[in-house]
């Protein structure tokens, strides 16, 4: 059976709580003004009228400034999000890339952790049982089985998320960045099994704003801006509607003047007494 996804008109408000502005005169009025102010809800959309279609094969790029709405998408499309609007059929098993310590739970331990969160990815008790060998030895993390997450370093607890969620290959990969954190032999490890799942995956969904990976990884472009695709199509030419919309930016064009600047004056041509 073919895998696909298939996104209509989606659109997510989410809710949000805003307090109001507490900056104050004096310490002890900030103190009153943050026992005393309550933060009020309001309603904020962050995707609109997003459509995306991918088949077999695709490797769709999420392109977009901070903020413009690719990780929220991402969310969409792996089910953790309801669209407010819209409608989002997928058919293919997913695997979702977003956040590698989700689930885990301080108190369990190495061993108990894998169980937990293989079970949220729907592997069963026997799958789990079959893949723990492979995935401490894959994480360094054999001789810890026994200790509580707890006293994992943070490298060491993304070793151990990194582990388990690539430990199967699914239909669909949804990815948020190209992972590139731990120390230099893991992210040797990470990116040669990063690059065989991707390889292994019938469709890849990735938000990066690395376009030389971009380029070489994906066929397609989807350019999102404040929450709205504005370009939607061959790689290359989503690449350039996205710069398009970067560099029209008051900040660009700023820090670009002053680059032109710094270069002048760095060839000795920077105004002076021209003596
Ligand atoms: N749960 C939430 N509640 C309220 N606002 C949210 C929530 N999740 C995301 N947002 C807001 O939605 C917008 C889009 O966020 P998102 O993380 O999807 O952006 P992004 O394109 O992935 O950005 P970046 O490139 O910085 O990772 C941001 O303004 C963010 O503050």
């Amino acid at each position: 059976m073919s895998s696909y996804i298939l996104a209509q008109g989606v659109g997510l408000d989410v809710p949000n709580y805003v307090t109001a502005d507490r900056s104050a005169k004096s310490f002890l009025s900030t103190l009153l003004a943050a026992a005393t102010s309550r933060p009020h809800r309001e309603f904020r959309t962050i995707l609109e009228d997003v459509s995306l279609e991918a088949r077999e094969g695709d490797r769709v790029a999420l392109l977009g400034r901070n903020g413009a709405g690719k990780t929220t998408l991402l969310r969409v499309l792996s089910g953790a999000f309801q669209p407010t609007r819209g409608t989002v059929e997928v058919r293919g098993s997913r695997q979702a890339l977003l956040n590698l310590g989700l689930g885990f739970h301080q108190e369990a331990t190495v061993r108990e952790n894998v169980f937990l969160r293989a079970a949220a990815m729907g592997l069963s008790g026997r799958e789990t049982a079959g893949l723990l060998p492979s995935i401490l030895e894959f994480s360094g993390l054999e001789s810890c089985a026994n200790h509580r997450l707890a006293v994992l370093s943070s490298g060491q607890r993304m070793r151990l998320g990194f582990a388990i969620s690539t430990s199967v290959q699914h239909d669909i990969m949804l990815m948020d960045e190209w992972f590139g954190a731990g120390d230099a032999e893991f992210v040797d490890k990470a990116r040669a099994r990063m690059t065989d799942r991707v390889r292994g995956s019938k469709i890849v969904v990735l938000a990066s704003h690395n376009f030389q990976m971009l380029r070489e990884v994906c066929n397609l472009g989807l350019v999102l801006d404040f929450g709205r695709v504005v370009h939607f199509g061959p790689i290359r030419e989503a690449i350039d509607a996205y710069k398009a919309i970067y560099q029209s930016t008051p900040e660009y064009r700023a820090r670009r003047a002053r680059q032109a600047v710094t270069r002048r004056l760095a060839a000795g041509e920077g105004g002076g007494d021209g003596g």
